[in-house]
């Protein structure tokens, strides 16, 4: 069975938690308790493959024996690379990973990597407070050769796993066999994440 490796990156708060739950569990969760790295697996048919998902959710403050951006993107076979439409710093952080990830991976073929980088502007609901167009969005996207998504992990569901059901795709037809090197370390179940889920506050949006 294949096992598909995807990183989910961005700066703080722009939603990765966020997205990843929605994807997991169908729900939005306002505040999401989580002081570590993680890996979430899931099992999934894809055009009739079964295959086993890891999706990594890095954790923003700092933790002992945390990967660096580095190993995170030498890990991983996709990445979802994440912003907040109403925080402009959070897009300037997108544009360094996507720009560093295809640094890192000049070395591989255009097939490997060409559809494997999503770019997503997270929080289409807060448009009345948008720092970032849609447009720049876009040029990003084409100018570091990703596939772009607006989408709000607050009322898209559809769309989120949509999302990820893509990039899971797109990466197991990269036939991929690189190095793997230190893998990012936590790992987590879904007893782990539901904990996680239920443990911290919800807040309504
Ligand atoms: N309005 C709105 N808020 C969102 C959306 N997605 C996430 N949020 C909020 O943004 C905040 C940060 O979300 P997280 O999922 O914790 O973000 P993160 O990127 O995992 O943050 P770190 O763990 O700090 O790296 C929370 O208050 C969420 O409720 C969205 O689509 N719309």
């Amino acid at each position: 069975m294949n096992d598909i490796k995807v990183a989910v990156l961005g700066s703080d708060g722009v939603g990765k938690s966020a997205l990843i739950v929605r994807f997991l569990t169908r729900r939005f969760i306002g505040e999401y308790a989580s002081s570590s790295e993680c890996i979430y697996r899931k099992r999934m048919s894809i055009d009739g493959r079964q295959l086993n998902l890891e999706l990594y959710d890095p954790c923003s403050q700092p933790c002992e024996g945390k990967s660096t951006l580095n190993e995170q993107i030498h890990w991983a076979d996709g990445f979802v690379v994440i912003y907040d439409i109403s925080d402009r710093s959070s897009f300037l952080t997108a544009k360094a990973i996507v720009h560093l990830i295809r640094e890192l991976h000049l070395g591989g073929t255009k097939r490997d990597t060409d559809s494997v980088i999503f770019l997503v502007g997270n929080k289409q609901d807060l448009c009345h407070m948008r720092e970032v167009d849609r447009e720049e969005g876009q040029r990003l996207a084409s100018e570091g050769r990703c596939q772009f998504y607006e989408l709000s992990a607050a009322e898209h569901y559809q769309e989120v796993v949509l999302m990820f059901s893509k990039i899971v795709r797109n990466a197991s037809l990269g036939g991929k066999a690189k190095e793997r090197r230190r893998r990012p370390s936590g790992s987590k179940s879904m007893a782990k994440l539901i904990n996680n889920v239920f443990g911290k506050r919800r807040k309504s949006v």
